[in-house]
């Protein structure tokens, strides 16, 4: 079974290493929504693959990182795409749930969207 819980965040980033000088190598901000996806089979007497609790932690310790923040400047987000936000939220998360399956970002405002399976 896989669960899923998503946490929503607001920040700035610039992406400046791109050769075309595009608008988004200047400071601007999104929206965020992180979801993550757990796997494993529920405990005979939990009922749960992992607590909810406990994921609803984990999340909130990343919200705390990583909202009205400017990207860039968080330890090993410098360059702050999409993926590199999956793979840095995977990193963090993946010893403390074993199960972590799928790691995706989005930007619902113009639909972009990164799938990270671990
Ligand atoms: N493969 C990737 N390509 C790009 C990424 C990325 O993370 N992975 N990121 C960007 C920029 O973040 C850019 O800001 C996205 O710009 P754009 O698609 O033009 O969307 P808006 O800035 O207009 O989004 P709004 O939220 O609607 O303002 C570029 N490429
Ligand atoms: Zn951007």
């Amino acid at each position: 079974m896989r669960i899923v819980k998503s946490m929503n965040f607001d920040a700035a980033h610039f992406l400046d290493h791109d050769p075309n000088a595009r608008p988004y190598a200047r400071l601007h901000g999104h929206s965020f929504v992180l979801e993550v996806t757990i796997e494993g089979d529920p405990h005979s007497e939990t009922g749960w693959v992992v607590d909810f609790g406990d994921v609803d932690e984990a999340l909130g310790e990343l919200h705390n990182i990583l909202d009205h923040r400017l990207l860039n400047e968080i330890e090993g987000l410098e360059r702050p795409t999409l993926e590199n936000i999956c793979q840095w939220v995977g990193q963090k998360l993946k010893g403390r749930f074993p199960g972590l399956a799928q790691v995706r970002v989005s930007r619902p405002s113009n639909g972009e969207s990164c799938i990270y399976d671990l």
